[in-house]
């Protein structure tokens, strides 16, 4: 089946026949997509269908079997993780992973260091003189906490924050990195509707100020409703690409995804 990009827009990121293979098991089989700049894309399917190996692989925490992952032109795939985040693409993790004995404001600071996450230390211990020399990154950290709406809370301990602030939290430490390409893996897991909702317009705020997005996300009313573009995986292969009109309706999705009491199915 040819999965063609349908789009005036350059692709950003473009996945080209990526394959994963855990000893045996096969997580992706054979995965080409594309990510045109300035959307907001979602990778959705069921529990193991690889879309978690899928973002493991765009940012090098994993080198595929096969395929190439291109970002702006570059391959991706033979670069480090660091040096990936360093280009702009930029992740959030399922699980927030925050200083919880910093201040919020501390913990976005430490994020503008972060080229990936085994830096993290070294720009702790750097902190004190990036404090004293960078007036701008400060400027810069409170714009982010402003941005997400966490100005208020900045001088709180992030370990203090309910857990909806937290994943907002997250989302700041990734913005502070400078991301082109900002990847979010479950943000609204765990959240309530109404933290839900304002993490859908904050989302949509990220990718109105230039920033690509690609999303993975069991919720479907924050993917049907924020979405440009859908592409369903099962079974570590793309079933379906395209609008979230035309995926709420395609029937192999339907089978595959969305019959199965998915949380917010029709939006
Ligand atoms: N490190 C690993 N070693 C072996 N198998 C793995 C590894 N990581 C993932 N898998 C397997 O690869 C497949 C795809 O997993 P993956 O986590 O990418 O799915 P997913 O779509 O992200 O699922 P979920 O929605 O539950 O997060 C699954 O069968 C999983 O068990």
């Amino acid at each position: 089946m040819s999965l063609a990009l349908d789009t005036t827009s350059a692709a950003i990121l473009e996945v080209c026949e990526v394959a994963v293979h855990f000893s045996g098991l096969v997580a992706i089989a054979s995965m080409s997509f594309a990510v045109p700049e300035g959307e907001i894309v979602s990778l959705i399917g069921p529990n193991g269908a690889g879309k978690t190996t899928a973002f493991n692989v765009i940012t090098g925490f994993l080198k595929p079997t096969g395929g190439r992952v291109l970002f702006r032109g570059t391959d991706l795939t033979r670069l480090s993780s660091n040096r990936i985040a360093g280009l702009g693409v930029v992740r959030t993790f399922q699980r927030t992973s925050i200083f919880a004995g910093c201040t919020v404001f501390d913990n976005v600071l430490t994020g503008m260091h972060r080229q990936g996450r085994t830096e993290t230390w070294g720009a702790l211990l750097r902190l004190a003189s990036v404090r004293a020399e960078t007036e701008r990154m400060r400027a810069a950290v409170a714009e982010i906490l402003n941005f997400v709406g966490l100005s208020h809370r900045a001088e709180e301990l992030a370990g203090n924050l309910a857990y909806g602030e937290q994943r907002l939290l997250g989302i700041a430490i990734a913005l502070a990195a400078d991301p082109k390409l900002l990847l979010l893996d479950e943000p609204a897991a765990g959240l309530n509707p109404s933290e839900t909702e304002a993490f859908m317009a904050v989302v949509q705020r990220i990718r109105d100020r230039g920033v690509t997005i690609l999303l993975v996300e069991h919720d479907m009313r924050m993917v049907m409703t924020i979405s440009d573009r859908v592409v369903v995986l099962n079974h570590g292969r793309i079933i379906a690409e395209g609008s979230p009109e035309v995926i709420r309706a395609n029937p192999d999705v339907i089978q595959a995804y969305l019959g199965q009491g998915v949380k917010h199915a029709k939006g």
